[in-house]
């Protein structure tokens, strides 16, 4: 059995998985940190004081152990690394030279990889024997078009890594093989998908294969998140650290920004209850670039056959997808508002040129696929 751990900034989810990919337990430990700390893993449900991701996983192993699921029983471990820099671009077995590696992209994705690292770290303490496998999010954009991933800047910031790398590739990756299955005959030539979460991006699609994405060198880049800025000029960014210091604008776009920055709240379901002007303006500013960032993946595409939606907010706002299929109308979407209010898995009208469909995001199932796939190229390596 592998277990598969996706750490965020104050949240762990988790899912244990059998040799035939069956998940056979979900769980989560959200508000690390914080006063309002939860575990939901197997049988362990309620508040609990949670310091740390440390803390997070030996109450992960408390609960497993209650669901009948001991740390024994597990194989393997994978988790999700958000930014695997220009070099970790598959896969791989976590060892010592890799979480350098994994370290050294720390200021690239500064809410992500930190806590990607303690998660493995704490494991290892708590398991050290148990084999460890790293998926990236950036894994999946690696064969973009270097026009795409390029910024235009001298050679000397290209060599710091100052280029675009894209995130949310693990969902992307496992979108891809979805929406294969759903479309019958191989994946539309021309895909826009939407990861929208908590960090929220799009991605072009061109037959499988990542050709653009909204995230740049960091997951900052792109669409209104949940509280980063997205897309802003860079001279903006140096008059934020002149005034607040390097440490303090990078607060600010990262964790203060969004729709939190420009609603006051970063959880889109606490927008749609608020329901003040600042609120709807966020919602507006979060669809209108989702929209005007899907022009420019559809011109890198030279055309649009289908759209798929993920995510917490792809998955389950309505309003937010209907919004955003409306500003599509231009590249030949046509969609069913029924259909989409009830959150169906198909959106398109009938014969319309576009598909449109919504996709459950299934990162972990992605991960513990990937873990497998390398340990069984080991042991055949080692046979
Ligand atoms: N039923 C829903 N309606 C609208 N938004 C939702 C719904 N369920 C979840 N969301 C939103 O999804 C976002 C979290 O997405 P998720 O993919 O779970 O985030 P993460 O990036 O942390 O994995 C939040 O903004 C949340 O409000
Ligand atoms: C890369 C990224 O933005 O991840 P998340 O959506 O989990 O914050
Ligand atoms: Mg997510």
């Amino acid at each position: 059995m592998v277990l598969v751990v996706n750490a965020g900034s104050s949240s762990l989810k988790v899912a244990v998985f059998d040799a035939g990919l069956r998940e056979v337990l979900a769980g989560r430990v959200t508000e690390i940190g914080g006063p309002a700390a939860r575990v939901e893993v197997g049988p362990l449900v309620g508040p609990r004081p949670v310091a740390d991701h440390a803390t997070a996983l030996a109450l992960v192993f408390e609960g497993m152990e209650e669901a009948g699921i001991p740390v024994a029983a597990l194989t393997a471990a994978a988790h999700r690394v958000v930014h695997g820099g220009a070099a970790l671009v598959a896969p791989a077995r976590v060892t010592e030279g890799l979480l350098t590696q994994v370290e050294a992209c720390v200021p690239l994705a500064p809410l992500h990889n930190p806590a990607n690292l303690t998660a493995i770290r704490a494991l290892a303490r708590l398991a050290p024997d148990l084999p460890q496998y790293a998926s990236f999010d950036t894994a999946f954009h690696a064969g973009m078009p270097e026009v795409a991933a390029r910024y235009a800047l001298p050679a000397e910031a290209e060599a710091l890594g100052l280029r675009r790398y894209g995130f949310h590739g693990i969902s992307y990756a496992s979108l891809v093989r979805k929406v294969q299955e759903m479309a019958g005959n191989g994946v539309p030539k021309r895909l826009l998908a939407f990861h929208l979460g908590n960090g929220a991006s799009a991605c072009a699609i061109l037959g499988g294969r990542s050709v653009a994405s909204t995230m740049g060198y960091s997951p900052l880049d792109g669409l209104t998140m949940g509280t980063r800025a997205g897309g802003i000029d860079g001279n903006a960014v140096l008059r934020l650290a002149e005034v607040h210091g390097i440490a303090g604008a990078g607060r600010i776009l990262n964790r203060e920004s969004g729709l939190l920055g420009l609603g006051g709240a970063s959880d889109m379901r606490a927008l749609h209850r608020a329901g003040t002007a600042e609120a709807r303006f966020a919602l507006a500013h979060f669809c209108y670039w989702a929209v005007r960032h899907a022009g420019s993946l559809i011109a890198a595409m030279g055309g649009l056959d289908a759209v798929a939606f993920t995510g917490g907010i792809g998955e389950n706002d309505a309003e937010v997808r209907a919004e955003i299929l409306r500003g599509l109308r231009f590249a030949g979407v046509e969609f069913d508002e029924s259909a989409n209010a009830q959150g169906a898995t198909v959106l398109h009208s009938e014969g319309a040129g576009v598909a449109v469909w919504i996709v459950a995001a299934e990162e972990e199932r992605q991960i513990a696929m990937e873990a497998m796939q390398v340990q069984a190229a080991e042991q055949t390596g080692e046979a």
